[in-house]
């Protein structure tokens, strides 16, 4: 298969591999990896995506008043690296009390929002209601609310289309179940899931997108570097194509499934790995700000 070495356009002088995805012959092997005719690049820029690192804690549906006010505290202590984007998302009736006793340091995510303006919908919480509490951010598409509570790519799609249009930044999540990986149908999840983000949204500016193979999630079976790598960018590849070259270079791209203290350093020097988003460890403060500092991995491999 031809390989293309393309500008990247935000990193002037510097280049990186560039192959046609669409047409790529992939096939998945017994340890899950997908495989083709070309190698993945090896990192020759420190970060393909020209944002700047970003690590997200998603605490789902953990904690107490009590739990959650020690996290804050190890959290507001910890030494964090200056130049990565640090938002944490605690369940919804903790993130008012975290947003306000959370150093200016730390953005705050939902963990979901409604499709539209707020009102007779039980249960549901609008992006008015997380704007009114300082909320910045909020998750959408994660693998528990497609595969647990059913949500489908058109209504999740609804959902970031409505949460951009009112000002906030949508971490947006992709990823494919163990059953499709094996069946080769990685890329074509992950497309088709993207293109349900890319149909709706107004615009690319406040969107993180987040790749987390089903099958890592909660399982502590992280994706290797390579296998992370190989779909980040294939993603990015995806955008160039279908949307534009600056989406495809600016937007950060980053892995969630596993993640932890321990392997964070070699995923992130990755070059198409732009941050994470952190499941259990993002509990433990400590082991959330090591991620979090794991961008110093970057700089070296740069
Ligand atoms: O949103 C985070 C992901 O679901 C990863 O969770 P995990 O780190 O517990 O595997």
């Amino acid at each position: 298969m031809e390989t293309v070495a393309t500008p990247c356009p935000r990193f002037s002088g510097l280049r990186r591999s560039s192959p046609s995805f669409h047409n790529a012959p992939f096939h998945i092997n017994s340890h899950l990896r997908l495989s083709s005719s070309r190698k993945p690049s090896r990192a020759v820029v420190a970060m393909a995506g020209s944002g700047k690192f970003f690590v997200g804690g998603n605490w789902k549906c953990n904690g107490t008043k009590d739990s959650i006010t020690k996290l804050v505290s190890d959290l507001n202590s910890a030494k964090l690296e200056s130049d990565v984007d640090v938002v944490v998302s605690p369940p919804f009736v903790y993130l008012d009390m975290v947003s306000s006793s959370l150093t200016d340091r730390i953005e705050v995510s939902a963990q979901n929002s409604w499709i539209g303006k707020g009102g007779a919908f039980t249960g549901e919480i609008s992006v008015e209601q997380l704007k009114d509490i300082s909320c910045k951010w909020v998750i959408l598409g994660h693998s528990e609310r497609r595969h647990v509570i059913g949500e489908d790519d058109q209504f999740i799609g609804k959902k970031a289309a409505y949460a951009l249009n009112e000002g906030l930044g949508v971490i947006a999540c992709i990823g494919e179940l163990l059953e499709e990986r094996e069946a080769g149908k990685t890329f074509d999840v992950c497309f088709q899931q993207l293109k349900a983000f890319a149909d709706v949204v107004p615009s690319w500016d406040n969107i993180v997108i987040a790749y987390e193979p089903v099958w890592a999630i909660g399982t502590g079976k992280v994706a290797t570097p390579q296998q992370a790598q190989e779909v980040h960018l294939a993603v990015r590849d995806w955008l160039k194509k279908n949307v534009s070259e600056e989406v495809a270079s600016k937007t950060r791209i980053i892995y969630g499934g596993s993640v932890n203290g321990s392997n964070c350093g070699e995923l992130a020097k990755q070059e198409d790995i732009d941050g994470f988003l952190v499941g259990g460890a993002s509990l433990k403060g400590p082991e959330f700000a090591t991620i979090v500092n794991s961008v110093t991995s970057k700089k070296v491999a740069a």
